[in-house]
Order: structure tokens, then sequence, then C-alpha cells
């Protein structure tokens, strides 16, 4: 912790031989001032000889009913340093240790932590002030900031996955890195785990990870290392079950990885790559192979999706019967569970059965302190017909705009979005809006108009999170990219509060055990308190989550700060619209908690004095309205 000793900038000091204030200072955590009128130099000419500090250390207070008082010396290693550079043992600062300094300032690099730090002058006057306890530790473990509302993913490819790539993404705001297992190794994947593990560790990041499985989904195969293949207008392609496991396929050749493929398509059937990029039409079957025309031109890319339609409708019947999770699937997230991911997201959910299995395998064998969260993808008319039992047993749920848009009509797919999006919010669950977002910055440095406009709308709309794909794995441009979203979210919120269109939707009770209702109906207040006293901040102080996850799910306006013991909640919350969430250790103590959290914002920046905030505990399942100190 440092200190910053310096005239006070304030002119309403009261003349008191020391008056201490508690500031925020740019590059240090802790600022304490000296009035201008008793800054070093009128101590000097008012006779003050000797300037002594005295710091208490809360953690024995928390122990023992006295505080213990620590007088910061050079026996605990603590130092004064002046603006001009000289270091002085504090307990032999005197007042001619700032040798005519008008500015009298000093940096004080206190080696203990502590709460209080009192200025005695000539032992003739005494002020103290509280200082909290922050450590240099917890503020490095809780370096992240931005009070931006809208989470937002990158799925990390290779252009994204070096650990100065990974740095860049979560300064520009990256809340959860996907890794998409249809892609790369395993142990490409571990790398990418291990680079983000780091970037949290050193730099105080939370970001979480986000695993997402293949799915039984029909794709083609890789294009014999090619980054992608072009089909024009016309041209005849072939796309076969056979393998080239080691070699590379002929040209115009691509190989699909569903066995029943050359079975189930007809002649006269329209092939459609990835949504619609590219398509073709089938003209010819022979053996294994199905020949195909190009009918709209495009860029194929490796391992693209695809859909096939008869009639104005995608023929399904028989990936309906492909299982959700494939074996390859199991094994993935076996590797998740080892490797300690926080969600694994699942493709191609047809029923809410297959998440409510999943989640009994992860409850048996999750490793100890961390807890996997399952989030459903919607991208199938079948998990349309389930939406409402899917999202209730999932802990979470994605609108995968790219495979829904080959699966139903495409001019459903907003008003399906929004129907998503809602319902997630009355059922408590994050939403993922996800796909296509910002396309063409995949090849171009800026987006289109209509790219922003559908941003803004996922913003307005209050999803919690917005995701990159092909934008971040493998675009030109991936921190362009996400800069537009984090820009582009932060502009829309502003407008959201400043012209108080906010959507009040009103949300049901969805609580079950009584308790549980208690906390809701907190939430509820809290939040609805918050928005008519206009407070600065809601402060939540939360075990599981779950109380964070109520506030969330209100949407008000301020931002709402969520600090937790546990860090696997912490990069959990990370992914809830509205939520920064702090790991810190608390105490049963709530007078204690507010304090450190105070300090821990105030030197952040993110809080300060006189603010009004709300906080909310689920230790003691209250609301309480103060200011900061
Ligand atoms: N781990 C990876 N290795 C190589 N390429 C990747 C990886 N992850 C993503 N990509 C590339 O980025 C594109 C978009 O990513 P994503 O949306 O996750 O995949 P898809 O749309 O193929 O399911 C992919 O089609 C692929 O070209
Ligand atoms: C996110 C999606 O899934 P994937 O990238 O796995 O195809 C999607 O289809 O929109």
């Amino acid at each position: 912790m440092q200190v910053i000793l310096q005239p006070c900038p304030s002119r309403s000091c009261r003349p008191c031989l020391v008056h201490a204030h508690s500031h925020r200072f740019p590059r240090h955590d802790l600022a304490f001032f000296l009035p201008n009128k008793y800054s070093f130099r009128s101590l000097r000419s008012n006779n003050v000889r000797k300037v002594t500090v005295v710091l208490r250390i809360e953690k024995d207070s928390a122990k023992t009913d006295a505080p213990s008082e620590n007088k910061l010396g050079s026996e605990n290693g603590s130092t004064l340093k002046t603006m001009n550079g000289r270091s002085v043992p504090l307990d032999s600062a005197s007042v001619d240790s700032f040798p005519g300094s008008k500015s009298a300032g000093a940096v004080v690099n206190v080696a203990q932590n502590g709460t209080s730090i009192q200025y005695v002058a000539d032992n003739r006057s005494t002020t103290s002030i509280e200082v909290d306890a922050v450590t240099e530790a917890e503020l490095k473990e809780n370096g992240f900031r931005s009070t931006r509302r809208t989470k937002l993913i990158c799925t990390i490819g290779p252009a994204s996955c070096e650990f100065h790539q990974l740095e860049a993404l979560a300064s520009g705001g990256m809340n959860v890195a996907r890794i998409n297992m249809c892609h790369g190794t395993r142990e490409w994947h571990r790398e990418v785990i291990r680079n983000i593990r780091k970037l949290n560790e050193e730099r105080g990041y939370a970001v979480a990870i986000m695993m997402d499985t293949e799915g039984s989904e029909i794709h083609m195969g890789d294009l014999g290392g090619a980054p992608s293949a072009r089909a024009e207008d016309g041209e005849i392609w072939t796309f076969t079950v056979r393998s080239f496991e080691g070699s590379n396929p002929p040209d115009r050749t691509i190989h699909v990885n569903y066995e029943g493929f050359t079975e189930d398509v007809r002649v006269g059937d329209e092939l459609m790559v990835d949504g619609g990029m590219v398509r073709f039409e089938v003209t010819e079957k022979i053996g294994p192979d199905v020949m195909c025309k190009c009918i709209d031109p495009g860029l194929l890319l490796p391992r693209a999706n695809l859909t096939f339609w008869r009639d104005g409708h995608v023929v399904r019947e028989r990936n309906a019967m492909l299982p959700t999770i494939s074996s390859k699937d199991w094994l993935d997230i076996d590797f998740g569970i080892s490797e300690k991911v926080d969600f694994i997201a699942i493709s191609f959910v047809k029923s809410a059965d297959v998440i409510k299995h999943l989640k009994s395998y992860l409850a048996a064998r999750s490793l100890e302190g961390s807890s996997i969260q399952v989030i459903a993808k919607i991208e199938s008319s079948d998990s349309l017909k389930h939406l409402e039992d899917i999202i209730r047993v999932s802990d979470g749920a994605m609108v995968a705009r790219g495979d829904l848009g080959a699966q139903i009509l495409l001019e459903q797919v907003p008003s399906v979005q929004q129907e998503i999006v809602n319902l997630c919010r009355q059922l408590n669950k994050p939403v993922i809006v996800a796909s296509q977002l910002l396309e063409s910055m995949i090849e171009y440095p800026t987006p289109t108009r209509a790219e922003v406009s559908d941003v803004s709308e996922a913003v307005k709309q209050q999803a919690d999170a917005l995701m990159l794909s092909g934008e971040s794995a493998m675009g030109l441009y991936p921190e362009k990219a996400l800069s537009v979203l984090r820009t582009a979210s932060l502009r829309i919120e502003k407008w959201k509060r400043q012209s108080k269109r906010f959507q009040d939707m009103q949300l049901f009770q969805i609580s079950e055990s009584n308790m549980e209702r208690i906390s809701e109906e907190i939430c509820n207040s809290a939040a609805q308190m918050g928005n008519s006293l206009e407070v600065d901040a809601i402060f939540v102080y939360t075990r599981h989550g779950d109380m964070a996850s109520f506030l969330s799910r209100c949407r008000p306006v301020c931002p709402i700060f969520a600090f937790t013991p546990s860090a696997n909640v912490r990069r959990l919350l990370n992914l809830r619209w509205g939520l920064i969430p702090f790991r810190l250790d608390f105490t049963d103590d709530m007078e204690s908690n507010l304090n450190r959290t105070f300090a821990l914002l105030k030197a952040r920046g993110m809080v300060k004095p006189g603010d009004l905030v709300i906080a909310v505990s689920d230790m003691l399942q209250s609301i309480q309205v103060m200011k900061i100190p």
C-alpha cells in the first residue's frame, strides 16, 4: 500500500494542525493530503517539528477487541519518500525532512496493511482517518475495472491464441474466452486455457473460459490445410463421405462428416454451407459421392456447417436421430472438467433431458473448488419446440444465430432472438447473442452500418453477452472488432440510461424455496430503490452468486459491484449483465466488509466519497443505503 502526503486541494479544511483526507491519486493506490495552510512548510513555520504516522492493523482488530497499533518506522521497513526523491525512515520523519518543498508532498511506503492512520504533530493535535485495508495483492487480483453492462465473448482461434493477443483482448474488454472444440486439437486448446489463466493471475482479469462442444452437426472436413476455398457460380463440387486422412482431397472435393449423408440427400435438394454463405444444388449421386452445382458462390471455410433443404424445409429427420452429445463430445467434456473450464456450451440441444444428464455427470465429476455451468445453444427448430424446458434446466443459453438461421426462416431469427432473451431474463439465466455480429470485420477494418445496428439491437434488448466468432478467431482485426462491440455497447447503454428508455419488464417470481424467495424480493426492492434514489452503485456480497444474479436480472440503472470469496464464482458472474465481480475474502462482520470493499473501489476510482450506494448481502439478507465515507 502506498500513501501520499501532500497539500490538500480543498480550501474548506478546518484549521487543525494536521488534517488528512483520503483521495484517489492516479498512479498510487491511496492518497492522503495535508491542508494547504498546514503543509509541511507551514508546519515548520508553526514550529511543529515532527510528524508521526501511526498505523492500526485491521487484521488484528478483527481477532482481538483492541486494535493493535503499529508505529510506522524503519523497524518494519516503512519509509517516507519526499517529492524530491529523498527517503527517510518514518519514525524519524521530521518536518526538516521536507526541505522547502512548496507542495510538501511525500510518498509513504507502508510495509504493512492497516485500516487507520493517525497523524500526530508535536503531540499537540491528532487526527485519525480511516484507511481501509486493501492489500496490493487484492488490488492486483481485481485488476479489471470496466462498468460496461453488456459482457463480451471472443472465440479464440489462430488469430487470437498467443499470450499477447489474448492480453490485448482482455484489456479490450473480453469477459469470456470461447474455445470451439470443433476446431483445433485438445493440446492447442490446453495452451489457450493456460495463457488465459496466466493472464488472470498476473494481470487481475477474471476472464472466464467457455468450451463449446462440436455436437452432432453435419459439417465439412478440413480443406487440406487451406484456410478457405472459393466456389464460383455453376461449378460442380463433390461432397463425399470418403475420408482423406493424411492426404489432401482432390480439387473441388469436400469431405462430409455424416455417414448417412449420401443416403439422406436427394437429387434436387439444396445444400447450404454455413447458414447460406454458399449454396449448391444436388445434381447427381454416385456411390459415396454427391455431385453439386454451385448456385450461390462464396467462400468455403474449413469444417463449415452443412444443412440440406427440400421443398422450402430443412431436412432434419435423420439429423434429429443423432445424439446431441457425441462420443467425441464426451471426451471433450472430460477435457473441460480436467481443465476446470467455467462453462460448457452444448450444441444442437433438442431437449431438457440431455442438459439434465450432463449436469448430473458434471456434478459427480467436477473437481473441488470448481463448478461448471452448462449453456444450451439454441440453434435448431427442435430446441425452439422445447425452449422453456431447456432453459429452465440450463445455467444459460446462447442464441446461436448461425445454425439457427439455417434451420428456420431467416426473417424469423430477430423475433426468436428477442423471445429467447426475454425468457432467459425471466428465468434468471444469462443469455448470449452469437454469430455474424460483425461478420464483415473478418476481412475489413470497419463494420457495416447494419452490423452496428444489429449489435445495438442486442444491447437494447439487454442480452447479457455478445459473442464474436470468426471475427476474433480467424479474422484480420480481432481487437478492432472487440473495440466496436465495446464502444457500441457503452454508447447504447448510456443513451438508454440518459433517455430513461428502460424496458419495464414485469418480472415473475421464480424462486422455489422460501430463502430464495426472500433473496429475490430483496434484490427486486434494492434495484427498484436504486433506480428511484438514483444511487451511484449497488454493492452485493455473495458467496455463491445467487444474490448477484437476482440483481442482474433486474437490470438496474447503476452498476452492480459483486464481491465473492470464490474465484470460480467471480468468473461465472463475469458473464452476467451489469455485474462487476471482485474476489475478496470477507467476514461475517458487514461493517468491515463494507469498509474493505469501499476502499478497494475508491482505490480503483470506481466510487468516490459522498457517493450514495446500496449494499445487499446474502449473509444478512439485508438492504443498506449509505454514503461512501
Ligand atoms: N481453434 C481453432 N482453430 C482453427 N480455426 C478456428 C478455431 N476456432 C475457430 N476457428 C475458425 O473461426 C471460424 C469461426 O469460429 P466458430 O464460429 O467458432 O466456428 P464455426 O462457425 O465453424 O462453428 C471457424 O469456422 C474456423 O474457421
Ligand atoms: C455459435 C454458433 O455455433 P457454432 O459456431 O458452433 O456453429 C452458431 O451457430 O451461431
